[in-house]
């Protein structure tokens, strides 16, 4: 019996979304408002999902508590009141996108977990936009 369980999590961070290999003028029309020079910010939320079997013996598919104290210690520590271009080695060459935030906090928890369990990522960037990744 497959069950999902999930957690849900907040950090707020300040982004700009830009290529240094771009000149402004092209960054400006990709990137619109997200390339302001003095960067912005979100409330993201964050859902981490476990799919996984039932442990017959504890009735757990992962114990939640483990699956705070993880997101607590990879993402909300190294994210959280951080502005992600300049203070988070991951996006010092990677554009911070809700979609590359995504990946990169699927990347940092995977290897936290069982190999038998599957991770989903889910990452509100406004409680409008939001992205999916499950590797
Ligand atoms: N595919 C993506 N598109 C955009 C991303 C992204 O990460 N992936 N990011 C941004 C901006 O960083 C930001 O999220 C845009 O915010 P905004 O347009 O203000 O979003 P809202 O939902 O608050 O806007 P509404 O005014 O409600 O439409 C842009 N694109
Ligand atoms: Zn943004």
């Amino acid at each position: 019996m497959s069950v999902k369980v999930s957690r849900r999590a907040h950090f707020n961070a300040a982004h700009r979304l830009y290529r240094k290999d771009w000149s402004f003028e092209k960054n400006d029309a990709i990137f619109g408002k997200c390339n302001n020079p003095n960067f912005h910010g979100h409330n993201y939320e964050l859902i981490v999902s476990v799919t996984g079997e039932i442990d017959e013996e504890t009735g757990f598919v992962i114990d939640v508590k483990i699956l705070k104290d993880i997101i607590k210690s990879e993402i909300e520590e190294a994210f959280d009141h951080k502005n992600l271009n300049l203070e988070v080695a991951e996006f010092k060459d990677l554009n911070p996108t809700a979609e590359n935030i995504a990946v990169v906090i699927y990347n940092k928890i995977i290897p936290k977990i069982s190999p038998s369990l599957q991770l989903e990522i889910t990452l509100y960037e406004t409680p409008r936009n939001f992205v999916t990744y499950s590797g």
